[in-house]
């Protein structure tokens, strides 16, 4: 079977043979922001090609390492680099990690992106709190649940219509106000594409119709994968590039300014991360 919950087992007692640390929250850095993953303290970080079972990072700003460790006295587990359906990989495989996370003890994942805005009031370096999602490639079929459900994970048909945990909302909210970020703190709903092309205008100006305020590559999935197994979540894109909406404009997207943007905003978003983590309740405070 695909991801079997016995393969996601054995990589997770891979794993717990290998550190003491049992994480409760689990982070993963979207694109340039992996410097999420450096703010571990007491770290222990595993690369992805020594994992067994785990797939490896193709993209330029995704580093392929697991990154134990402490933020804040908090036991975390951190990825440095995610998967991608372009970068060819089954959905299944993307999603992986969750359950990963979920084995090794995780009860709430935080998950990064680079996104482009197509919101009209947005600005490039805005962070956009998730609040909910639009998933075009499930729309087509390619939903990361399809195929037998084991019931160890999760139930055959997850609702989302709570996928984005609004305590945890509410929450990044007021440590952002408290940071002084409300003037490019945003909420919004994030649309996943496959990539790895960039859009067209005539696609952006559909999904900002369709109620899209920032587009990407990524979270959905595991988004899906998470709420399924019974996790937590909570979602952050930053805005490192503004959709091209009109055809007067000259702008091209392009991974460069992505990466740029990240470091521009990377300090920022670490001190919202890592404020929100020292806050967050957990039912097994022992780790
Ligand atoms: O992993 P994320 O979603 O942050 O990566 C975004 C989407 C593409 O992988 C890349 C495009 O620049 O950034
Ligand atoms: N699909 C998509 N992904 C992004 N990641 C960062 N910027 C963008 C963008 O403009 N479009």
């Amino acid at each position: 079977l695909r991801c079997s919950f016995e393969e996601c087992s054995a990589t997770a007692e891979w794993l717990l043979s290998r550190t003491e640390i049992r994480p409760l929250v689990g982070i993963v850095c979207g694109s340039g922001l992996g410097g999420l993953a450096e703010m571990l303290k007491d770290q222990m970080a595993f690369k992805y090609s020594d994992i067994p079972n785990f797939p490896q990072s193709t993209v330029h700003g995704h580093a392929g390492r697991l990154v134990f460790g402490k933020l804040k006295g908090k036991a975390c587990v951190c990825m440095q680099g995610r998967f991608h359906l372009y970068e060819g990989y089954p959905i299944h495989k993307v999603t992986m990690p969750m359950r990963i996370f979920k084995l090794l003890g995780v009860e709430t994942v935080i998950l990064t992106n680079a996104a482009g805005g197509l919101n009209q009031d947005y600005k490039v370096g805005d962070i956009m709190i998730i609040k909910d999602h639009i998933n075009m490639p499930g729309f087509a079929g390619n939903n990361p649940l399809a195929g037998p459900n084991d019931e160890r994970f999760g139930v055959r048909f997850p609702s989302m219509s709570d996928a984005y945990d609004r305590e945890l909302l509410q929450l990044a909210q007021g440590v952002g106000a408290e940071l002084g970020f409300g003037d490019f703190l945003r909420e919004g709903v994030y649309c996943v594409l496959g990539g790895p092309s960039f859009e067209t205008i005539a696609e952006c100006r559909m999904m900002n119709r369709l109620g899209a305020d920032a587009v990407g590559m990524s979270t959905v999935h595991e988004v899906i994968v998470a709420r399924h197994c019974g996790m937590r979540v909570f979602a952050l894109s930053l805005i490192t590039n503004q959709a091209v909406m009109d055809y007067d404009s000259q702008e091209k997207a392009n991974h460069e300014e992505v990466l740029e943007t990240g470091q521009l905003r990377a300090k920022q978003l670490e001190r919202l991360v890592s404020n929100m983590v020292t806050h967050i309740e957990h039912n097994n405070n022992d780790a």
